[in-house]
């Protein structure tokens, strides 16, 4: 039809702008991703990233919140440990959703030698590694007592992370983005919906009552 003509010859300026972002973001991604294979630029560097990547997994995150859980000897610690351990599933869950809708598919130079994934890992929209990276350091910047210098290193730890994901070409740009937004505001969801045993007393039932 004439109208849909016009829209083809016209395509509006929102439509411009995400293509010319979408562009941006690929070549810039391809450009950063030097550590993308051993003989990549920055090669040498790759084990470090691999590191990061592996500070960063829902695995270890997850069996070490429920390793100090079971060793947990305090209510307020449990409490911390249990939302903690909410916050992770949570996220794990909301980034398979949209990964599964999105299904953007990682870049090509990125190598698929991440250990132990799930099966809409193969889509990169949004990294689940920067998700979980600003969630947790939000998290423990709110929650935990620390020194200066540690609560620096947390918000270090969550942007160099999410810098690795680009590195390693395993994302594009955008994705870290929207995932360090993600993780963000799945904080202020967790800290809306506070687990504790007075509002949720069956999750911390395997304690004897204070
Ligand atoms: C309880 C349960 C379903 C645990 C699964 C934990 C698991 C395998 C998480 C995958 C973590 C991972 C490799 C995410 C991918 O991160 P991207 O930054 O590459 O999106």
């Amino acid at each position: 039809s004439p109208d849909e003509a016009r829209m083809d010859l016209n395509p509006s300026f929102l439509g411009i702008a995400l293509r010319s972002l979408l562009a941006i973001d690929l070549w810039l991604s391809k450009k950063l991703g030097v550590c993308a294979a051993e003989g990549a630029a920055w090669g040498s560097v790759r084990p470090l990233m691999m590191l990061l990547e592996v500070s960063g997994h829902g695995i270890p995150w997850l069996l070490g919140t429920l390793y100090c859980l079971a060793r947990s000897d305090s209510w307020a610690g449990r409490e911390v440990l249990m939302n903690l351990l909410f916050t992770l599933l949570l996220d794990l869950l909301l980034v398979a959703v949209i990964k599964g809708l999105v299904r953007r598919r990682r870049p090509a130079h990125n190598q698929m030698d991440m250990f132990f994934t799930l099966s809409v890992d193969r889509y990169s929209f949004p990294s689940g590694h920067a998700t979980r990276a600003a969630l947790v350091s939000r998290f423990i910047l709110n929650h935990l007592v620390l020194a200066i210098p540690l609560r620096v290193l947390a918000v270090l730890w969550a942007l160099v992370v999410g810098l690795s994901r680009v590195l390693l070409g395993r994302h594009n740009v955008t994705d870290v983005a929207f995932g360090f937004l993600l993780g963000y505001l799945q904080y202020s969801i967790v800290d809306y919906c506070w687990l504790s045993p007075h509002n949720a007393p069956v999750l911390f039932a395997l304690w004897s009552p204070p």
